[in-house]
C-alpha cells in the first residue's frame, strides 16, 4: 500500500537528508557527545521531552538518525494513552529516541515496564545513557541481541509473560516472524496491539500481508509452509488499519496498527 501524502506537504522541520551511508559511521557516538555537551544539559536531566528534542536538535542540525520522530511517535503516544498498556515492548531500539517518547508515556500512563530489545550492543549503550539522562531507567529495560533470540529467552526466564504493546522497528524482514514468535509464546493474544513502523518507507508487503489476512488464509497458508520459521497463531484474529505519517527527513511512511480481537475457535 502506498502513501496519499506528498512530501512537498510536508509542514515539519526536517532532519538532514538520509543519505547512503545512514548509521553507525561513529553518528549514534558523536550523538552522546551532543547531548553530554549541550548548553542546556542540566534542563535536560530528567526530562523526556527535552531529551527528545535535543536529539532532534541533533538529526536537524548535525546528521540524520534513523528515528521514528516527532510526527510518527505522536501516533504512537496517542494509542498508549489510550490502551494504558503495563507492558510494551519495542523491537529495535537504535539510540533510544522512541524507547524514550513510548517509555515517558507508558510510565504517565501507570504502566510497569517498557523493554527496548536492540541487536547492537553500542546502540544499546547509547539507548541506556539516553534513557538514564531522561530519568526513565526505572520503566525502560534495555536488552542487546537478537530480538527472536531476546524474546525466547526473556520469556523462558519468566521476565516477560505478557506483550499489551508490541512496537516494531527492527529488520524488515523478521517483522513477520518475530510477531509469529511472540504468538507462539503466548506473549500476545486477544487485546493485544501492534504499531509497526515503515509500512511505506521502506515498505514490509510480508508483515502487512499477515496481519490483514483472515484465519482461513493464514491456516491455508501455514498449512502448506515448508519447516522453516515460526508458525505463529493462525487462529489469532486481528482488525488492522493503516495511519500515515511523515518520516523525520519529511518523508511520507505509515504505521501498521494491529489489534488482536479474539481467538476463533
Ligand atoms: C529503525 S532503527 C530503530 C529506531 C527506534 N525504534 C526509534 O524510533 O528511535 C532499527 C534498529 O533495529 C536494530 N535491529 C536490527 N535488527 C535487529 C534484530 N534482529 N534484533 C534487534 N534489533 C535489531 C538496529 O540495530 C537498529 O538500531
Amino acid at each position: 500500500m502506498g502513501s496519499t501524502l506528498k512530501q512537498a506537504d510536508f509542514k515539519g522541520q526536517a532532519y538532514q537528508v538520509q543519505e547512503d551511508v545512514y548509521f553507525d559511521d561513529g553518528r549514534e557516538i558523536a550523538l552522546l557527545h551532543f547531548m553530554y555537551s549541550h548548553p542546556k544539559l542540566e534542563e535536560l536531566r530528567g526530562n523526556p521531552q527535552k531529551v527528545l528534542d535535543a536529539i532532534d536538535e541533533y538529526g536537524r542540525t548535525k546528521k540524520y538518525l534513523m528515528n521514528i520522530g516527532e510526527y510518527k511517535s505522536k501516533t504512537v503516544v496517542e494509542l498508549i494513552k489510550k490502551e494504558k498498556p503495563q507492558i510494551m515492548l519495542e523491537l529495535g531500539g537504535y539510540v533510544g529516541y522512541s524507547a524514550i517518547a513510548f517509555g515517558a508515556a507508558v510510565k504517565e500512563a501507570g504502566g510497569k515496564r517498557y523493554f527496548s530489545l536492540e541487536k547492537s550492543p553500542e546502540f544499546g549503550a547509547v539507548i541506556s545513557m539516553l534513557v538514564d539522562l531522561a530519568g526513565l531507567s526505572d520503566i525502560v529495560k534495555v536488552v542487546v541481541g537478537s530480538s527472536s533470540d531476546s524474546l525466547r529467552r526473556l520469556h523462558k526466564t519468566g521476565q516477560l509473560t505478557h506483550i499489551d504493546l508490541l512496537f516494531l522497528d527492527h529488520y524488515k524482514p523478521l517483522y513477520t516472524d518475530d510477531l509469529k514468535l511472540c504468538e507462539e509464546l503466548e506473549l500476545v493474544g486477544p487485546g493485544s496491539v501492534y504499531a509497526a513502523d515503515n509500512v511505506v518507507k521502506p515498505g514490509n508487503p510480508p508483515y502487512l500481508e499477515y496481519v490483514r489476512s483472515t484465519v482461513e488464509q493464514k491456516r491455508a497458508k501455514a498449512s502448506s509452509a515448508d519447516g522453516n520459521g515460526p508458525k505463529g497463531r493462525p487462529d489469532l484474529v486481528y482488525d488492522s488499519k493503516f495511519v500515515e505519517g511523515w518520516e523525520p527527513s519529511g518523508v511520507p511512511d505509515a504505521l501498521e496498527i494491529t489489534r488482536c480481537v479474539r481467538v476463533e475457535s
